[in-house]
C-alpha cells in the first residue's frame, strides 16, 4: 500500500523521531536520498550542471546539503537563493564542497543567467515543502522562468501546490519527478498535484505513522484483497452479478457494462433488460442469463429515458435482500439523497458537478474534496473518475487509483468500470474494497491492452484475466 500522511502526521512523527537522533540526522537522510535519486536520473555526477532553487525553510536547506553531497562528487552546482534567510548548515555545506551561491535579488542576465554560463541539466525544487501555502512568491516565479524547459526534481512536493489536497492553484512547480521523505503526501497521489509531482521516488526516514487519510492500492494489495474462488467453489457460491444498463437508444451501454461484468471475478452475470439488447448481450456473451437472484446490482449506463425506473427496480431487490448497488451514468442523476443499502457511485467529474450542482472545473480542480463530499452527502462510497481515479467513503477514507493510460479515456470505458466493480461486488468484497479493487485492475487492464496504443473500451473486460494472472502470489 502506497500511504499518504497529512502534514500534521509528519510533522507529528518527524518530532518524536528527531527527540532520538542527534541533531540535524534526519535532514542528512532525506539529503542523501535527494541526491542519490538525482545522480541516478543524471547516469553520473563528475562535470554535470545542477541548479538548486533555494527558498527560507528546511526545503531549501534539503537542497543545499544534497548539492553540497553532488559537488563532493564532481557535479558543478549552484545555488540561488530566493530569501535573504537560508538553511544556514547547508549553506555552508555547499560553500564547503565548492558549489556557487548566488544571493537573493541578483539573479539576473542571460536566460539560464548561470555564473557556467551554461544551461543547467537540472533544476532542484527546493522552495517550499510541507511548509509551503499553495502559490509561488515573485521571486520564485522569475527564477523558475529563467530556466523554462530544463527538468525539474522537485524537493518532497512540487513548490505551490496544496500538499494535504492535491490542489493547486497556479503557479506551481512541474516536476519530471519527485523525491519524497518519510510517507506520501496526498498532493503525490490527488490530481492536479500528482501530476506537477511527476514519478514519485519516497525515502524512508523510519517514521512511525497512524493510519493515513489517502492510500493507493499497489499489485499486492489487490492481491490479497482478490476474491478466489475455493476449491469446493460453484457459480453459485462465487456470487452472480446482474446489469440493468442499456436501452433501445443507447444498446452499446448493456454489451459493455456486461463486458466488464463477464469479467470472470465473478461466478455468473445476469442481463436484464431491453429485449434486442438482452439477444445483442447474449451473442456477444453466450454465458450470460436473463433475470433471476444475484448477489449485486450494476445499473444505470445507457438506461436513457427509462434511467429512474430502472434505477428504483434495482433498489427495491436490492433493499428486500440486502444487496449492494453500482449505481453510473443516467441513473446518478435521479439519486434524491443517502442511499440506504450498501452502495458505489461512479460518476465522472461532469457526473458529479450535476450531483452536487458545481462547475465541472471546480469538481477538477477539488477532487478530492468533491469526492468525500459526494460520499458523504449520499451516505455510500463515491468514486470519481479521472486520470487518477479517487474512491472515498463517506468518512473522507480514501484510496487514488495510479494504474491506467490516457489511453483508457475513451467511450464506453465508465460502463466497463462499472461491470467490473459490479463482479467484485457480487463476489463478496465491500464496496470500497471492490470499487478501489476494480478501478486498479480496469486500469491496469486498460494498459496491458494498449501496449502504448490506441485501445477500444471493449478490449479491457477481457484484459482483466491477464492482469490478475500477472498479480503476485497473495
Ligand atoms: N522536519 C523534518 O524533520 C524534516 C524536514 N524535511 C524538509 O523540511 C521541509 C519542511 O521545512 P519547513 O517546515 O522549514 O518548511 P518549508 O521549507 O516547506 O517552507 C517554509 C518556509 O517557506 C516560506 N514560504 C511559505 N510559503 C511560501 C510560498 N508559497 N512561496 C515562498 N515561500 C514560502 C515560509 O515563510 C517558510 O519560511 C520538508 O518539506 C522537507 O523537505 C527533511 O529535511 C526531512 C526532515
Ligand atoms: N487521462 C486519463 N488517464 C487515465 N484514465 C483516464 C483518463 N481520463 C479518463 N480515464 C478513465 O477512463 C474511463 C472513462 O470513463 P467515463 O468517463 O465514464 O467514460 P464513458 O462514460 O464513455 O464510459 C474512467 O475509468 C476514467 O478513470
Ligand atoms: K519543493
Amino acid at each position: 500500500m502506497r500511504q499518504a500522511h497529512t502534514v500534521e502526521q509528519v510533522r507529528a512523527a518527524e518530532a518524536a523521531l528527531m527527540a532520538r537522533l542527534p541533531e540535524g540526522a534526519l535532514m542528512m537522510r532525506a539529503a542523501h536520498g535527494l541526491a542519490q535519486a538525482v545522480a541516478d536520473w543524471l547516469g553520473s555526477t563528475y562535470g554535470r550542471r545542477v541548479l538548486l532553487l533555494v527558498g527560507s525553510g528546511d526545503n531549501g536547506g534539503d537542497a543545499l546539503h544534497a548539492g553540497a553531497l553532488l559537488a563532493r562528487r564532481g557535479a558543478g552546482v549552484e545555488a540561488w537563493l530566493l530569501s535573504d534567510q537560508v538553511h544556514a548548515g547547508g549553506l555552508a555545506a555547499l560553500r564547503a564542497a565548492g558549489g556557487q551561491v548566488v544571493p537573493a535579488g541578483v539573479q539576473t542576465g542571460p536566460r539560464w543567467g548561470t555564473r557556467w554560463g551554461a544551461r543547467p541539466e537540472v533544476v532542484v525544487d527546493g522552495i517550499v515543502g510541507i511548509g509551503g501555502r499553495p502559490g509561488l512568491r515573485p521571486a520564485a516565479q522569475e527564477a523558475l522562468a529563467r530556466v523554462e524547459g530544463v527538468p525539474v526534481v522537485a524537493v518532497d512536493v512540487p513548490s505551490g501546490v496544496d500538499v494535504d489536497t492535491g490542489e493547486a492553484p497556479q503557479p506551481h512547480v512541474r516536476a519530471t519527478f519527485t523525491v519524497t521523505f518519510g510517507t506520501h503526501k496526498a498532493a503525490h497521489l490527488v490530481d492536479p498535484a500528482a501530476r506537477a509531482a511527476g514519478t514519485v521516488h519516497l525515502v524512508d526516514l523510519g517514521l512511525d505513522l497512524p493510519a493515513p487519510g489517502v492510500e493507493s492500492l499497489q499489485a499486492a494489495d489487490v492481491s490479497r484483497l482478490l476474491p478466489r474462488p475455493s476449491d469446493d467453489a460453484h457459480k453459485y457460491t462465487r456470487g452472480v452479478v446482474g446489469v440493468r444498463a442499456g436501452s433501445a437508444t443507447y444498446p452499446g451501454a448493456g454489451l459493455l457494462s456486461v463486458a466488464g461484468a463477464a469479467c470472470g471475478l465473478a461466478g455468473m452475470v445476469r442481463y436484464v433488460g431491453d429485449a434486442a439488447v438482452a439477444d445483442r448481450v447474449r451473442q456477444a456473451h453466450p454465458e450470460v442469463v436473463g433475470a433471476g437472484r444475484v448477489q449485486a446490482w450494476v445499473v444505470g449506463s445507457g438506461t436513457g429515458d427509462d434511467a429512474a425506473a430502472t434505477l428504483a427496480e434495482a433498489l427495491a431487490d436490492a433493499r428486500e435482500h440486502r444487496l449492494p448497488v453500482l449505481v453510473d451514468a443516467d441513473a446518478l442523476h435521479h439519486l434524491t439523497g443517502p442511499l440506504d443499502v450498501p452502495a458505489v457511485l461512479t460518476p465522472h467529474a461532469g457526473e458529479l458537478a450535476a450531483m452536487l450542482d458545481e462547475d465541472r472545473a471546480e469538481i477538477e480542480a477539488r477532487p478530492l474534496h468533491f469526492a468525500r463530499e459526494a460520499a458523504r452527502r449520499y451516505g455510500c462510497v463515491v468514486l470519481l473518475k479521472g486520470r487518477h481515479t479517487l474512491v472515498s467513503t463517506p468518512d473522507g477514507r480514501t484510496r487514488a487509483t495510479t494504474t491506467g493510460t490516457p489511453w483508457l479515456a475513451t467511450a464506453g470505458a465508465g460502463d466497463v468500470l462499472g461491470g467490473v466493480i459490479g463482479a467484485l461486488l457480487a463476489a463478496g468484497l465491500d464496496p470500497f474494497d471492490a470499487a478501489s479493487v476494480g478501478s486498479w485492475l480496469h486500469g491496469a487492464a486498460a494498459t496491458l491492452v494498449s501496449r502504448g496504443g490506441p485501445l477500444v473500451a471493449g478490449q479491457v473486460g477481457g484484459a482483466v484475466a491477464d492482469v490478475v494472472r500477472a498479480l503476485p502470489a497473495p
